[in-house]
C-alpha cells in the first residue's frame, strides 16, 4: 500500500449507506473511488456525483451509481486530493485541471474530505504553481492583466502543443507565486478579475484531511 493509497482507502470509510458523494479528481482521488467501488459491489447503497470526466469513467466503470446536480441539493460528503494543504487546511488544487467542478462540489458538500501524501503538507501554500481557469475568449488580455498585477510567471497550461482544455471547455494558467501568504486575499482578487472564471485555492472548505504515509499509516486531521 503505498501513501495515496492509504489516503484515499481511509476517506473512503467515511461513506455509509443513503448518502450523496462527490467524487474527486486524480491519483489519489482514484484510490478513494476504487474502495467505494468494492464497497458498492459488497451492498453499499449510494449515490455519486464526479467531478470530472475521467472520474465519472471510472464510477461508470466500479458501477458506483450516478447522479447530476439538478437531482439533490447538496452532497454528505465529498471526497478528492491536493497539490498541496497548509497547516490551516488551506489547499492549491487543479493541478489534474478540474479545479472548478471540484470546488462547486467541495463547497456543496457537508463534508470535504481531503486525501494526501504526507509530501502534500507545506508550511505556505506556492511552491506549487497556482492553477487558475480563464475564459477561452480574449485570455491573452486576462493574461495581461495577470502580468500586470503580480510580479510571477505565468505560464498557459499546455497538452500535446496545444492550450489545455478543462471538461468545461476552459483554459488554465499556472502561475509560480512561490510563498502564498495570504490565501483567501489573493484568491478574492483572483476571482474578482474579468476573465478568470476560478482559480485554485481552497480556503476555509475543507473540513477533514486524511494524510497517508509511505508505510501505509494514515493521519486524520479535523478543523479546529
Ligand atoms: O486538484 C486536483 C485535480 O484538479 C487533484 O486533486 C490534485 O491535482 C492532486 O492530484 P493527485 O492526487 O494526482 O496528486
Amino acid at each position: 500500500m503505498n501513501a495515496k493509497q492509504a489516503a484515499g482507502y481511509r476517506a473512503a470509510e467515511w461513506v455509509k449507506d443513503g448518502m450523496i458523494v462527490g467524487l474527486g479528481t486524480g491519483s489519489t482521488a482514484f484510490y478513494a473511488i476504487e474502495k467505494i467501488g468494492e464497497r458498492v459491489s459488497q451492498g453499499l447503497k449510494i449515490k455519486a456525483i464526479a467531478t470530472s470526466n475521467a472520474s465519472e469513467e471510472l464510477a461508470v466503470k466500479y458501477n458506483i451509481p450516478l447522479i447530476t446536480a439538478g437531482d439533490v441539493n447538496r452532497l454528505d460528503l465529498a471526497i478528492d486530493g491536493a497539490d498541496e494543504v497548509d497547516p490551516g487546511m488551506a489547499l492549491i488544487k487543479g493541478g489534474g485541471g478540474a479545479l472548478l467542478r471540484e470546488k462547486l462540489v467541495a463547497i456543496n458538500s457537508d463534508r470535504f474530505i481531503v486525501i494526501a501524501d504526507s509530501g502534500k503538507m507545506v508550511s505556505h501554500l506556492g511552491k506549487f504553481k497556482l492553477p487558475i481557469e480563464l475564459v477561452p475568449y480574449c485570455y491573452e488580455w486576462t493574461l495581461g492583466q495577470l502580468k500586470n498585477r503580480y510580479d510571477v510567471a505565468f505560464e498557459m497550461r499546455m497538452r500535446d502543443g496545444e492550450l489545455y482544455v478543462t471538461d468545461n471547455g476552459n483554459y488554465i494558467v499556472d502561475g509560480a507565486f512561490g510563498q502564498i501568504l495570504s490565501p483567501g486575499q489573493l484568491g478574492d482578487e483572483l476571482k474578482a478579475m474579468t476573465g478568470v472564471v476560478e482559480h485554485g485555492l481552497f480556503v476555509d472548505i475543507a473540513h477533514t484531511v486524511v494524510v497517508g504515509y509511505e508505510d501505509g499509516r494514515t493521519e486524520v486531521i479535523e478543523k479546529k
